[in-house]
This record gives C-alpha cells, sequence and structure tokens, in this order.
C-alpha cells in the first residue's frame, strides 16, 4: 500500500500556530506544503480511510473504465486507488482545482513506483468531464462545494457511473442533535490536541473554516445520494464526526 501522507521528513503543521488575522481557509501554496502532515493530524481516521480506499477500489475497479480521484490534491487517495486498480487497463485520473496541489501532486506520483499512468487535470470539479466510471472517489472534498451545487454534482457523478460502479465519498458531518454535535465536536478538537494542536490553533482554524468548510448531517447525504441514482448507500467507516460513505450504483 502507498501513500503520500506517509512520507518521512515532511513539513510541520504551523499555520495557525501565531495570532494571525481572520481569513478564509484557502488551498494555496503554504497549505499544499503542509498538507499531509496537516490531514493527518486534522482528520481521525483519515491513516485507516487511505489504505481502505484501496481495498475498496480493489473490489469494484472494473477493466476498460474509468477511475476518479476528485479533489485530489496531493494524490494520497489517488495513489491508494493506483494500487487497488493493480494491473487492470483502468484510467486513473486526479482532478483539483488548486495549482499549488497539483504541482506536487505531480511529484508525490512520480515517486510512486507503479506502472498504470495517472492523469491530473488542474479543473473545477464541477465541470470536469466524467463518463464510464467504475469507481470514483470525493475525500473530504465534498465539504468544500457550494452546497446549492452539490446534488448537481452528484447526479454527474451518478449519471457517468456503470451499472455496478460506486463513489466512496468521505466528508465531515454535523449531527441533528445539538447534544452529539457538541460531544463530537468536543472529541474532534480533543484528538487534535492529542496531535499537539494548540487551542490558539484549533481555534484559528476553526474560525477560517467556517465559511468554507459547510458539513451536512447523514440523511442529508443519504438522499442527495439517493435521488442522485445510487440504489445502496452505507456508512463503512466513522470516527467522531469523520464518516466515509459507500454509495453503489446497482448492476
Ligand atoms: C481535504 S482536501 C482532499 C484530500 C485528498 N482527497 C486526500 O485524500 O488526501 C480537498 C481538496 O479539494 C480541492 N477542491 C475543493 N473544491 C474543489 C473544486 N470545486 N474543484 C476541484 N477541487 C476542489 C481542494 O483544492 C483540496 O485540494
Ligand atoms: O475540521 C477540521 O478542523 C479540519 O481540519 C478538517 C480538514 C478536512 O476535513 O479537510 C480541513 C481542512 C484541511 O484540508 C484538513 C482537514
Amino acid at each position: 500500500m502507498s501513500d503520500s501522507s506517509k512520507k518521512p521528513g515532511q513539513a510541520l503543521d504551523r499555520l495557525f500556530a501565531s495570532d494571525r488575522e481572520a481569513g478564509e481557509f484557502r488551498f494555496d501554496a503554504a497549505v499544499a506544503r503542509v498538507f499531509p502532515d496537516m490531514i493527518r493530524r486534522s482528520v481521525p481516521g483519515y491513516t485507516t480511510i487511505i489504505p481502505m480506499i484501496e481495498v475498496i477500489t480493489e473490489q469494484y475497479a472494473r477493466p476498460g473504465s474509468h477511475c476518479y480521484d476528485l479533489g485530489c490534491s496531493l494524490g494520497a487517495s489517488t495513489l491508494a486507488m493506483r494500487h487497488g486498480i493493480g494491473d487492470r487497463d483502468c484510467i486513473l485520473t486526479g482532478v483539483d482545482n488548486s495549482p499549488a496541489m497539483i504541482e506536487r501532486c505531480q511529484h508525490y506520483i512520480a515517486l510512486d513506483d507503479h506502472p498504470l499512468p495517472v492523469s491530473l487535470r488542474c479543473e473545477d470539479i464541477l465541470d470536469t468531464e466524467l463518463g464510464n466510471a467504475s469507481v470514483t472517489t470525493l475525500n473530504f472534498t465534498l465539504q468544500f462545494v457550494e452546497p446549492a451545487r452539490r446534488a448537481q454534482l452528484m447526479t454527474r457523478i451518478a449519471d457517468a457511473t456503470l451499472p455496478g460502479g460506486v463513489l466512496i465519498l468521505s466528508e465531515k458531518i454535523r449531527f441533528e442533535s445539538e447534544t452529539e454535535q457538541a460531544i463530537q465536536t468536543q472529541l474532534h478538537h480533543e484528538f487534535k490536541r492529542a496531535n499537539g494542536y494548540s487551542d490558539l490553533e484549533i481555534s484559528q482554524k476553526r474560525s477560517a473554516l467556517e465559511q468554507v468548510l459547510i458539513p451536512e448531517t447523514l440523511a442529508e447525504h443519504r438522499q442527495r445520494l439517493t435521488n442522485a441514482g445510487f440504489s445502496e448507500v452505507m456508512v463503512w467507516y466513522q470516527c467522531f464526526n469523520f464518516v466515509s460513505m459507500l454509495a453503489i450504483k446497482s448492476p
């Protein structure tokens, strides 16, 4: 299994460590530089989800089909898909609209010793062309798409998915119950503290993400995936307020 989140000597995320002007979180060059460290220390379960994307891809990738990683960042999920595809003649494409991410992603892909080519597109996933797909991954990407545009994207993905094909959808979620929301958020923050983030870092990043990362409930995700045309929707992983779902198109 290969994954760009585990490379030694990676840059430490101190982006929110000193008092800073409030500003929106962006996937710019500074974030791209520290991203493997940032996501590993911020997303409970990320280091489990990545290798499981390989396992799920191995199960569902169909020879001659396309596999897409939408919002690929530095390619951790893309490389997991690449290894899951193995020697099947799939066409693997990673898409991200951050030039800084795509530029660094090229390097991680080149370092990964595997014969399957990966094509990278620096594009908006709302516009990117999709078709003949057996496996599509949105690993913590949909949460950054404007909520009003999410249904259309899900329908485009479902329409592009072959019978029996799948979408792997990982998201930060919110909870209907205020009590559960408060408890799960607290536990997420404790996870960050345990990974060395200070209270200042946690609160400054929370403010920066407020208008940018819009979480939804599991019920909202299930409903949208079903409306889009997926016949089975299941949660295969959850840790606190982070989940990963598998949506399957009927065979
Ligand atoms: C949390 S990261 C994804 C992490 C990655 N999938 C992984 O497993 O390591 C979200 C990524 O989605 C990208 N993104 C957000 N909105 C996008 C859009 N509309 N089109 C393309 N990429 C987008 C961001 O640039 C960022 O790199
Ligand atoms: O919710 C948070 O605090 C996060 O840091 C989450 C999250 C994510 O889920 O994508 C937000 C931005 C970065 O991409 C890394 C992690």
